[in-house]
């Protein structure tokens, strides 16, 4: 793998103390990061390294516990989400090897649970306040990136409704290289994601035709821009194919989409069309029939992986 490879490490701390140089500095870092590879590091990003080990801590406490108890925990009759929550594992015919547990923002009540768990604690509002905070932050940068008018993406993703949380865990890998399949090679929909993940590593990003490693960082949190923020950029910058595969010990992650809500309709802006004289690579989408048809690959996978509903769908 080439240095130039590795995914890209941004530090945020300017953005804390208001440095300005330091801000031009890490926008340009995060501007190159969304055109080469989708994907950075963030460092100095203003959530405390503690609160990301506890939910990690929290996480690993809850997988362990017995099936039959983790099938309780799915929202108390009457709660309708967005999308499916709670806990789940993959169909015995998924190639993804792993557990997980989706969570909505606590204050909309949908994680109130059959069964107390994980999803009632106070770490996961506190990293839900922390993360929302993040997105917001990583929004405004985008935002300047791109060069749209100042507070445009803020307007257009006001709503939080569609934001999720999903903690996971990857079963251990197999003996040798084969068929060591985590989580397959996809990319994220909404505007960004971030993940917190355990010290094990096996999160891996696709970089002109090969894999590179998100290798583990103490306290640091992946960035992973969307395909909202590459139909908006008319593809300037890249939502990322990524997967995970497996390694000898079990690995822990919390995924936080920073999504957009269902009801916008997402396609790319004038500035990266009629106003550059470049023609639209996406037809307009309503963003709640994407999510539904992705979550449509779950619960009836395809036969054939060409068939996997991805962006590419509403490609011009
Ligand atoms: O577990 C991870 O590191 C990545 C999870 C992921 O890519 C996703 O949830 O979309
Ligand atoms: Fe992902």
């Amino acid at each position: 793998m080439a240095s130039s490879d590795a995914l890209p490490v941004v530090d945020l701390a300017p953005f804390l103390t208001g440095d300005e140089g330091g801000i031009a500095r890490a926008t340009e870092a995060v501007r190159e990061a969304c055109r080469t590879h989708g994907f950075f590091r963030a460092v100095n990003h203003g959530v405390p390294a503690e609160l990301l080990v506890r939910a990690l801590e929290l996480s690993a406490a809850f997988f362990t516990l017995p099936d039959e108890e983790k099938v309780n925990v799915r929202p108390a009759a009457g709660y309708n989400t967005p999308l499916p929550a709670g806990y789940g594992q993959q169909p015995a015919h998924s190639t993804d090897k792993n557990e997980y547990l989706v969570a909505f923002d606590p204050k909309l009540g949908f994680n109130v649970c059959t069964r107390l768990s994980l999803l009632d604690s106070e770490t996961v509002e506190e990293c839900w306040g922390k993360l929302t905070e993040q997105g917001w932050l990583i929004q405004e940068i985008l935002n300047e990136c791109m060069g749209l008018p100042p507070g445009f993406l803020r307007d257009y993703n006001d709503d939080r409704a569609f934001d999720l949380m999903i903690a996971r865990r990857y079963f251990l890998g197999p003996e040798g290289e084969e068929e060591n399949n985590g989580f397959g090679a996809h990319e994220d929909a909404g505007c960004v994601t971030f993940i917190l993940q355990d010290s094990v590593g096996g999160l891996e990003v696709l970089k002109d035709g090969h894999w590179v490693p998100a290798e583990p960082i103490d306290g640091s949190i992946v960035v992973n821009i969307g395909d909202f923020i590459q139909v908006l950029s008319n593809g300037k910058s890249k939502s990322a194919t990524h997967r995970v595969v497996r390694k000898p010990a079990h690995r822990h992650s919390f995924a936080f989409f920073f999504n957009i809500h269902g009801d916008r309709w997402v396609e790319p802006l004038p500035e990266f069309t009629a106003k550059i004289g470049e023609a639209p690579r996406y037809r307009r989408f309503l963003y709640k029939e994407y999510q539904q048809l992705r979550v449509r690959n779950k619960s009836h996978p395809p036969a054939r992986p060409e068939d996997v509903f991805r962006i590419t769908h509403y490609a011009i």
